[in-house]
């Protein structure tokens, strides 16, 4: 029998993966990763003033290379029986577009210009204007932010439209429209990259464009007229309806068919954010809770809409119909960073040496010093007396996002060294996770297990036992390296009719666990306690210091605590 082949694609902060399945069994036949040359070189980005943007090109050529690349690598016959592809990308990562759907950034006039680019989900430029957001919804008798936990954030689609329109006028002119990563990927692929046209993922529409049923799609022009007059006309020039991911987007056109010589019948599905898909690729069920950790974490959860779809869930990243399982309800809420955490602490002591000693010797010292810093903690008893620190150096994405958070390292004397520290910031981040599925159950979601894929749930076993430790609960971890490309791969095999539903999809292909740690009842029992710690210490920063001491004028200091 002919075997099908389907390609899972997934866009990352740094780097794009491309994954080529047999549809049958789930079987890799090839796999390729490119980097983002522009971004590797910190183009365009600013971090400083917390701007990150991705040049389209950079999405273009990593798309292509590593196609190819996992194409060759593949067995022969594969290339010529591939039927179907899916993309997942970051998100909200949305561009300006012109009338055709063309990037601002790919006219030769806007090549230079980051607000002609892909803003990427990590970029808090619009503070302000998802302060504004949060004002004007509250006070009206619909809030627009019910299904997004109440509190819109400067990571999504309408604060970042918002602010790239205020500060430029150029952009503000040429732009018709505006297009999520995820929808223009996989249009470009069809070749029908209109934006009245295409199809929008319902994922990226639900969790950060306030699209919702009810509203009869986004919020209208009143709303967003009232939030500022330069948002006049743009809905009727984005959507109002919105597709799920076992949909297909198109077939590929000639040119990307010729290009990635694969058949010209091939399907192109919709897209979705690659947590999402990740959630799909390591086998989500009703309430296990899906962590994706890296860099950040996204935590993602499906329920039977006749049995959460009622809640209206505080605090989260939004409670999307279909936006993970179609026919499901879909959760997400989020830290806004986890791996990224380790890797500045890593940077506070590989940065000297570098200085000191050299590039050679700072290489050697980055290759080993988590593995080191992660051995060592180890080794250490976890005392109700320990070192809190609080997760919040990129913000707080959840519960209740507020990105102009900082994080905080309290209760150090002189023997604080750096393996107590490492310690003590390896367990801010499991108790940012604990706060979430808190979160969760206090908002009436019951969450039974943890699942748990992403680069740090793979190669650290340390913090994954610290983490089950602080949540008490038995973490899963999916044996894909590559699950977010191996949930798209799943989604492309029923988008082109391989199976008619995405549970015998996720049946037939999935690679299953290889890990699983279970709490010790003795480090969960002092985790309770230092819990507790971390959550009156978070209250303090955010309530006292940050408000009363921070950014208070020095002569009000004395007082301001009173
Ligand atoms: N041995 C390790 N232990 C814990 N964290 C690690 C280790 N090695 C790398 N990391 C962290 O993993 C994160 C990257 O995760 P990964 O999933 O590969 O990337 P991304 O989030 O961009 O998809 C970085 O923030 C880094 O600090
Ligand atoms: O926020 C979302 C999805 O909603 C992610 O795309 C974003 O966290 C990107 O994470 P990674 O870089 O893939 O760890």
């Amino acid at each position: 029998m002919k075997e099908s082949y389907v390609i899972g694609i997934d866009f990352g902060t740094d780097s794009v993966r491309a994954l080529v399945v047999n549809a049958r069994t789930g079987d890799q036949a090839g796999t390729a990763v490119r980097e983002y040359s522009r971004w590797k070189e910190g183009r365009y980005c600013d971090a400083a003033s917390s701007q990150f943007r991705q040049h389209p090109l950079d999405y273009l050529e990593g798309l292509e290379g590593a196609v190819l690349e996992a194409l060759e690598k593949s067995p022969e016959g594969v290339r010529q029986n591939v039927r179907g592809i899916s993309v997942d990308t970051t998100g909200s990562t949305p561009v300006a577009v012109d009338r055709n759907g063309t990037p601002l950034s790919l006219l030769p006039e806007f090549a230079e210009n980051p607000n002609g680019m892909f803003i990427l989900w990590k970029d808090h430029t619009a503070n302000a204007e998802a302060e504004e957001i949060n004002t004007l919804a509250h006070g009206l008798e619909t809030d627009y932010t019910k299904y997004v936990g109440g509190i819109y954030s400067s990571e999504w689609f309408w604060a970042k439209i918002l602010r790239t329109l205020r500060v430029d006028e150029q952009v503000r002119d040429k732009a018709f429209s505006w297009v999520e990563h995820c929808d223009w990927i996989s249009a470009e692929l069809t070749g029908n990259t209109n934006p009245l046209t295409l199809k929008r993922s319902r994922c990226a529409a639900g969790h950060k464009a306030l699209w919702h049923s009810d509203f009869d799609g986004l919020p209208p022009n009143d709303f967003l007229t009232k939030l500022d007059p330069l948002l006049d006309g743009l809905r009727d020039r984005l959507f109002s309806k919105t597709e799920t991911s076992d949909e297909a987007m198109g077939t590929i056109s000639r040119k990307w068919a010729e290009k990635l010589g694969i058949p010209g019948d091939t399907v192109i599905g919709v897209g979705a954010f690659d947590a999402h898909m990740g959630a799909v690729g390591a086998l989500i069920e009703p309430y296990s809770l899906c962590k994706v950790i890296g860099t950040s974490t996204c935590d993602m959860l499906v329920a039977p809409n006749e049995e959460v779809g009622h809640l209206l869930i505080k605090g989260i990243c939004g409670q999307v119909d279909g936006s993970i399982i179609p026919g499901m309800l879909g959760m997400e809420a989020g830290q806004s960073a986890f791996g990224d955490i380790y890797a500045w602490f890593a940077k506070l002591i590989i940065e000297p040496v570098r200085a000191l000693l050299g590039e050679a010797s700072a290489r050697e010292l980055s290759k080993n010093l988590i593995p080191h810093l992660s051995e060592q903690a180890a080794k250490l008893p976890v005392t109700e007396n320990d070192i809190i620190a609080i997760d919040w150096l990129n913000g707080r994405r959840t519960p209740d996002a507020k990105h102009t958070l900082k994080g905080a390292i309290l209760g150090l004397n002189l023997a604080s060294d750096h393996v107590r520290i490492f310690k003590a910031l390896v367990e801010a981040t499991a108790y940012g996770s604990k706060s979430i599925v808190e979160r969760f159950r206090k908002e009436g979601v019951p969450i039974h297990e943890v699942i748990a894929i992403g680069g740090v749930a793979k190669k650290s076993a340390f913090v994954m036992q610290t983490l089950a430790d602080v949540l008490n609960m038995p973490i899963k971890v999916a044996a894909s390296e590559q699950a977010c490309a191996l949930g798209a791969a799943m989604f492309a095999a029923v988008a082109s009719g391989i199976y008619k539903t995405l549970p015998e999809a996720q049946e037939a292909m999935s690679s299953g666990f290889d890990a699983v740690y279970t709490p010790r009842p003795a480090q969960a029992a002092v985790y309770k306690t230092l819990y507790q710690k971390y959550a009156q210490s978070g209250a303090f920063i955010e309530n006292d210091f940050l408000h009363k001491v921070q950014l208070a004028p020095e002569n009000t200091l004395s007082t301001s605590l009173s």
